[in-house]
């Protein structure tokens, strides 16, 4: 067996040598030519709380540093039922004050009126699936104004709806809201007024057997 070789002298402790700068002005932004670019910044950086020591770190409160509560309110100053009576001492189980508002009278504008007998709607329906001529043209016609205005009375009267032209001259006793109502649109286009009052009425089918014809512009 060879002698071990001789164990190697141990090498000097590297040491760093701290080279302060020479230059001692203040301007860190100022660097040399030569200085490393690819320097990381500082982590955590210089002015972290986290380097300044654990006086600067936020701790949490104790019960007694917090806000108080805000104060129990009273029962005294509830007050439920505002509409009961004061006098009716505890008033703990009254009603609440309701938001229902009283019925409003609708306008006398949209009175219904009362219908003879015989002229009820479904008494419409029937006169109008008769087969009756209700009008009172043989073929659908093209009804210029000047030509509709003619119709204004109460034993000839159309109106145009919607483009179409009707004689509601047999319609005028079964009209709920009344013959003189009906009128104000006879010998003219109605169309406005009969939305404006009751859009949800189907004048198409209530008078598809008095159709004339289409109201068109005056002829040149
Ligand atoms: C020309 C075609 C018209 C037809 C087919 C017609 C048809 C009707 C119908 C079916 C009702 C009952 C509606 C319901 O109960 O909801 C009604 C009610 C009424 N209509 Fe007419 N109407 C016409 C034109 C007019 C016009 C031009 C007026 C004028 C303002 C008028 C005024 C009224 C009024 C005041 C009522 C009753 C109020 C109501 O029911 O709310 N109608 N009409």
């Amino acid at each position: 067996m060879s002698p071990a070789p001789p164990a190697p002298a141990p090498e000097p402790t590297p040491s760093v040598e701290v080279v302060e700068p020479q230059d001692d002005s203040d301007d860190e932004t100022v660097k040399d030519e030569h200085s490393d670019d690819d320097q990381p910044p500082a982590f955590p950086a210089l002015s972290s709380a986290q380097r300044a020591g654990p006086s600067s770190v936020p701790r949490i409160l104790t019960d007694t540093e917090l806000m108080p509560p805000p104060p129990q309110p009273s029962l005294a100053s509830r007050n439920p039922g505002l509409s009961a009576p004061k006098s009716s001492g505890s008033n703990l189980l009254a009603l609440p004050p309701s938001t229902t508002k009283p019925p409003v009278r609708p306008s006398s504008k949209r009175e219904k009126v009362a219908l003879a007998p015989g002229y009820g709607p479904l008494d419409w329906a029937k006169l109008k699936s008769s087969g009756q001529n209700l009008r009172g043209v043989d073929m659908l016609l093209r009804v210029p104004p000047s030509e509709l205005k003619k119709h204004n009375k109460l034993d000839d009267a159309w109106t145009a709806i919607n483009g179409k032209v009707y004689n509601i001259t047999r319609y005028l006793p079964f009209h709920p809201g009344g013959e003189k109502e009906l009128m104000r649109v006879a010998g003219r286009d109605g169309t406005k007024l009969f939305m404006l009052t009751h859009a949800w009425v189907n004048a198409d089918f209530m008078l598809d057997s008095c159709m004339v014809g289409f109201l068109t512009s005056e002829p040149l």
